[in-house]
């Protein structure tokens, strides 16, 4: 049997894992949990990292077998919600459309785009009517926080990024990719809304790392790349325009980055940090109130309003 969600499996970070993350801690040292939420289960791995205790969702699954479109992002973000989390580090890996977004760089992305369609992407569609104020829809505190992190690591990163969020599973046309240009895109995705904006919703703080994987399908043809030909993409094709093998690859290869900007942002993370109350506190305790089928042993501790004292990776967290 799984084990139950206790106190002291509360965590105040969460690490969202994108394309590439699937795991962040030894697996000996973290606990699997089986979260009910009023949306569906969430399989979150509770464990420590940079020292401080840590809750990561890989958002696409452990085996990368949920497609941007399917990700169930109202069960994650409860589910985090639901552990205490206030600040989310949330990885992705992009495209970049606008040339001085390079792939091997990486961003911390300000401003979306949303072009996705047909995604829940509200908490306030029953119970009551909220409006959430989403001119800043990254945490800005987490965002200095990150790129001091990044600066200290002496990191190749773009402090700022728009970010324009296709439906997917497709990859752009080059049409569509030049239009994304045109419009003041930085770089394209397919999973940042409405991750970030349910967070939002539940008055939790997030911060996205970026890493650019490729130049998409619009730009000008890259520097030749040989290591990407194979029979089935041909050398042209294979050098500009991107392809899933293509964002896997580089991925890997940039591993031992992404991991230590996520430690670098870990550390640097004040234990002071209080996101922004978006929303009403006690509208966010109604939805996390709301019923879901919880597992035998899973007891979700009271709910404070939350406060702006200083926050401990402790059992007595404010939630
Ligand atoms: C694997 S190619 C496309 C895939 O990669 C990105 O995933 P994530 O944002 O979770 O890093 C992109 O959004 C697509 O889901
Ligand atoms: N070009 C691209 N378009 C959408 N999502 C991506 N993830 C990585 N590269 C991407």
């Amino acid at each position: 049997m799984e084990p139950a969600v206790t106190p002291s499996d509360l965590a105040q970070i969460a690490v969202i894992g994108g394309s590439g993350l699937y795991q962040l801690f030894a697996p000996d040292e973290s606990t699997v949990h089986e979260i009910a939420t009023p949306y569906g289960s969430a399989s979150v791995t509770i464990g420590q990292r940079a020292g401080r205790r840590v809750a990561f969702l890989p958002r696409h699954g452990t085996g990368h077998s949920v497609a941007p479109h399917l990700i169930n992002y109202r069960a994650n973000i409860w589910a985090l919600a639901s552990l205490g989390v206030k600040a989310i580090i949330s990885s992705a890996a992009v495209g970049g459309v606008n040339p001085e977004y390079p792939p091997g760089m990486l961003v911390v992305t300000d401003q979306f785009i949303d072009r996705t369609s047909g995604r829940p992407d509200t908490f306030y569609d029953r119970g009551s009517v909220q409006h959430l104020s989403a001119a800043d829809p990254f945490d800005p505190m987490l965002r200095r926080v990150a790129v001091e992190a990044l600066e200290a690591l002496g990191e190749l990163f773009a402090p700022t990024g728009t970010v324009v969020i296709i439906q997917g599973p497709r990859f752009s046309t080059r049409a569509e990719s030049l239009w994304f240009r045109a419009a003041g895109a930085d770089i394209v995705n397919m999973t940042q809304y409405p991750e970030v904006v349910l967070a939002s919703e539940l008055n939790m703080g997030t911060v996205n790392l970026s890493f650019v994987t490729d130049a998409d399908a619009g730009l000008s043809p890259l520097e030749p790349d040989p290591g990407a030909e194979t029979a089935a993409a041909p050398a042209d094709s294979a050098t500009d325009a991107v392809t899933a093998d293509l964002v896997f690859r580089r991925l890997r290869e940039a591993q031992p980055r992404i991991l230590a900007a996520i430690d670098g942002i870990l550390r640097a993370l004040p234990q002071s940090f209080a996101p922004r109350p978006l929303i009403a506190p006690e509208q966010v305790r109604a939805v996390l109130e709301r019923e879901v089928q919880h597992h035998p042993g899973f007891e979700l501790p009271p709910l404070n309003p939350p406060t702006s004292q200083a926050h401990g990776d402790t059992a007595s967290v404010q939630r």
